[in-house]
């Protein structure tokens, strides 16, 4: 059994800051933490003046890490990094605070994709993790903002924690691993942090995420948007200008219900729907081959003839996706050639054929 994400991260949460009181995760200074099949990878982002002082840090973090069980190998890097201040903090702001009215073409972002579900748990932010790392494989300057307040997972998903930096105190340094640029509302606060988010404060974080963030040139922006119909998808529909929505949906009759619902909303708002991906089709027993249709099959291809929006992709429940997931390095970049991964691929081709990223 290889070694977890998580079992890696309250590992490294034992050894001291040598800079502060805390520990090395909540210090933030664990960046681009990737774990795949027991190699464990990441670096540790410091101040080039007190590299010493943390370089017995460094090699306890990476003791600790080597005697766990389902560890093969650890690769602990410290890499120069000026001093980051503090991240604006994401303060409520009223909706005349966060902006002018009307959807606005943001500088630099050439086209936004919104990535939505009708329910939780369909697997939106997987699928959202792998179309980003297979559109940056594609050659596509690629950014994901992780909307999903209710459980942001891209941090995890993508292989990268800790606070975002902001050096002028104004605009925030997003983060980037496996060629996607990132950001999530998760990073600005605090992993295990509750926060509760109403409306105006939500537009005001949306917009801050969309706007102070140095993106750089993006020919793509994926948003990760919470499931259901609420105030994100209000909020980004009216302040950007989005060039389509995906709809993820599992071909449960109940996660069909709630698409359709995300359906009408995204007409409603003017947003085109490009299509919708099947998500957990089929399962491949990973053990003898055997495929089962576990939340039964078709159900999203009929109902997107239905609503007339294609399908473009039926992505099977398959054991390899979850745990490439989990261990921060999406499918199709820990097993490109794998028929999953072309799945994921197959769609990122298709969007950029479209002109949509
Ligand atoms: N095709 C798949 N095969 C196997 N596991 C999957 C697949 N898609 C998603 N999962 C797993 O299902 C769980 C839920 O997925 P994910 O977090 O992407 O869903 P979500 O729709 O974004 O949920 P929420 O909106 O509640 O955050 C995760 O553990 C993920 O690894």
């Amino acid at each position: 059994m290889s070694v977890t994400r998580d079992a890696v991260l309250e590992t490294l949460k034992q050894v001291k800051d040598p800079l502060g009181g805390g520990d090395l995760v909540s210090a933030g200074m664990i960046r681009a933490l990737t774990v795949d099949d027991g190699v464990v990878r990441f670096v540790m982002e410091v101040d080039p003046k007190r590299a010493a002082e943390v370089e017995p840090a460094r090699a306890e973090a990476e003791a600790r890490l080597k005697a766990l069980a389902g560890v093969a190998s650890v690769s602990a890097v410290m890499t120069a990094h000026a001093a980051p201040a503090a991240p604006p903090e994401l303060k409520p702001q009223s909706a005349k605070a966060a902006g002018p009215a009307g959807p606005q073409k943001i500088p630099g972002i050439d086209r936004i994709l919104a990535i939505a579900s009708g329910k939780g748990g369909v697997g939106k932010s997987t699928v959202a993790s792998n179309l980003a790392t297979a559109l940056a494989a594609e050659g596509r300057r690629v950014g994901l903002l992780d909307a999903d307040v209710y459980g942001p997972s891209q941090p995890r998903m993508l292989g990268v924690s800790g606070r975002p930096a902001s050096p002028d105190g104004k605009t925030i340094l997003p983060l980037r691993n496996h060629g996607v640029t990132l950001m999530s509302l998760g990073l600005m606060t605090g992993e295990n942090e509750a926060v509760v988010w109403r409306g105006p404060m939500l537009m005001g974080a949306l917009q801050q995420m969309l706007t102070q963030v140095q993106w750089g040139a993006l020919d793509v922006l994926l948003v990760d948007l919470p499931p259901g119909t609420g105030d994100v998808q209000m909020t980004l529909a009216q302040k950007a200008e989005v060039t389509g929505a995906i709809i993820v949906s599992t071909p449960q009759d109940i996660a069909l219900l709630d698409a359709r619902k995300g359906i009408d909303m995204f007409n409603k708002l003017g947003t085109p729907i490009l299509g919708m991906i099947e998500n957990m089709s089929t399962h491949i027993c990973s053990q003898c081959g055997h495929e089962e249709h576990v939340f039964g099959h078709g159900g999203v291809r009929d109902e997107a003839a239905k609503l007339g929006v294609p399908v473009m992709a039926e992505i099977p429940l398959d054991m390899s996706i979850r745990m490439a997931a989990d261990g921060g390095t999406p499918i199709v970049v820990s097993h490109p050639q794998s028929p999953q991964a072309e799945s994921f691929r197959m769609i990122a081709r298709q969007l950029i054929a479209d002109g949509n990223a």
